[in-house]
């Protein structure tokens, strides 16, 4: 249990209106309030005093939110941030998470949310500074439940899933961001004959370079300064079970080496250490980069590439998959409401349409967040469309677009080309699920021919699951 007295949260805001009632709010709560307005004197008060946590808004006045995050980062990795944005900028909040925010939350801001986002940010430090040395260990608790969507690439994920777990092949598991690559790992590893031995992850996007061998590999006493007593690394604590690398395409090549000996010989090397110590661990990696792409570039070495590319599982982004829609947002509202301690029955039809019209750039994480929000404000027996942010409610159905512009959020135009693309992958995915992806009844069925359905599927980057 947090206790506020003794946590020093800083607010780093552009917007005074906000920062004086956060202060307010979170003093009353007993929290230690510090209030900075600019980068500078945040980060220099953040070498003089011990802050816990720094919430900060993304637009500041000289850098943007994830300059600063980065910034903290370097000084302190153990200080959890959170981003204030509004939802025009929620893909540039997904972008934080990637580099390390514990979370983001929306203007305009409510008192429980953000509260409950404080304590959960506070929680997961002490966690990590309670296990030796690593701040960006993820939490390795027993996970809420895994939801199987109805979607037709959801299926399939669970068969290759099912074909996969039981042996001991590494696995790439790809997607964008929050679309449930560690659900998915820990999936593969509780249906695998390692489920009763320890499942390990760790976030190389956040593992700052010069503590990644340490991290990975372990150290020995003296190995450099600061290391006091001998460390376990990942691959250690992970020996009989599953070790699951997040963000693998951020590893830096001499990493990159130690682990590819990992993976073909089974032996690690501590840094500092003489001794190689034999490990039995099955590597699973999530990436939201292509790592094809890195190894092309020069990124990513081949060698590891072709030795973990033994299974490929791909994760379709949300909206790619509208099936799953309904199945996880009545799993977010169960979440919501144990947690709120609310009893919100379900969604009107007019929300369910409109999830299924925006592109959540954030996937199923930020369906939860949005669901949890809504759960927060609504105030019927039904989560209407006023408990949903303007990004999503002044989305224009395909019907009403008379006109060659959508004004998605007031700043935002879309094209007529963008919407019509839209509409078309929409229909040429549809049709191919519903042909099990037999291209030549899809194509007959949406009478074009298959040469036409082939070069559409390419400039769409529709991605072939048959
Ligand atoms: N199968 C699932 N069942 C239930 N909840 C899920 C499932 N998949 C994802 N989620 C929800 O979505 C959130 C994001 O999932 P997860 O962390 O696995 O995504 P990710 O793809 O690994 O994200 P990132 O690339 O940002 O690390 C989770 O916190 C969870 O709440």
């Amino acid at each position: 249990m947090i206790k506020p007295a003794s946590r020093s949260i800083l607010i780093i805001d552009g917007d005074e209106s906000i920062s004086i009632k956060l202060n307010k709010y979170l003093s009353k709560k007993g929290f230690n309030v510090l209030v900075e307005d600019s980068v500078q004197s945040a980060l220099s008060l953040i070498k003089k005093e011990k802050i816990d946590l720094v919430i900060t808004d993304f637009e500041l006045a000289k850098y943007t939110g994830i300059e600063l995050l980065q910034k903290v980062k370097i000084y302190n990795p153990a200080i959890q941030v959170i981003i204030v944005t509004a939802y025009a900028e929620i893909r540039l909040a997904v972008e934080a998470l990637k580099k390390g925010a514990f979370d983001y939350v929306t203007k305009p801001l409510f008192p429980d949310e953000i509260l409950d986002t404080i304590n959960n940010a506070l929680e997961a430090r002490l966690e990590a500074l309670e296990q030796p040395k690593v701040s960006n260990r993820k939490s390795n608790k027993v996970v809420p439940k895994y939801i199987n969507g109805s979607s037709y690439q959801s299926q399939l994920v669970e068969k290759h899933i099912d074909l996969i777990a039981p042996t001991d092949m590494s696995v790439i598991i790809s997607g964008e961001t929050g679309t449930g690559k560690e659900y998915v790992a820990r999936r593969i590893h509780m249906k695998s004959k390692r489920n009763n031995m320890p499942f390990v992850a760790v976030d190389c996007g956040t593992l700052p370079h010069e503590l990644a061998g340490s991290e990975l590999f372990g150290h020995v006493k003296g190995a450099f300064t600061g290391a006091l007593s001998d460390h376990k690394g990942c691959f250690e604590r992970a020996h009989g079970g599953t070790l699951f690398l997040d963000e693998i395409g951020n590893l830096s090549y001499e990493n990159q080496v130690q682990l590819l000996r990992a993976l073909q010989e089974g032996v690690i090397r501590p840094v500092g250490g003489s001794k190689e110590i034999r490990v039995n661990v099955r590597v699973l990696v999530a990436t939201n980069e292509d790592l094809k792409m890195l190894v092309e570039k020069g990124n990513f070495r081949e060698d590891i590439y072709h030795r973990l590319n033994e299974f490929k599982i791909d994760l379709a982004p949300l909206r790619e998959r509208n099936e799953d829609i309904e199945i996880f947002a009545a799993h977010f509202l169960k979440l919501a409401n144990t947690k709120l301690k609310k009893n919100i029955t379900g969604f009107s039809v007019d929300v369910l349409e409109k999830f299924k019209m925006y592109d959540w750039p954030g996937n199923l994480r930020e369906l939860q967040n949005m669901i949890k929000r809504a759960v927060l404000i609504c105030k019927s027996d039904k989560i209407e469309i006023s408990c949903l942010p303007p990004e999503i409610t002044q989305l224009k159905s395909f019907n009403d677009l008379s006109t060659s512009i959508m004004v998605a959020n007031g700043t935002e135009a879309i094209s007529l080309r963008e919407i019509t693309e839209r509409a078309e992958r929409g229909a040429i995915l549809e049709v191919l699920r519903q042909t099990d992806y037999n291209k030549t009844k899809t194509a007959s069925l949406l009478q074009i021919d298959r040469k036409t359905l082939y070069n559409k599927m390419k400039s769409l980057k529709i991605v072939e699951n048959a």
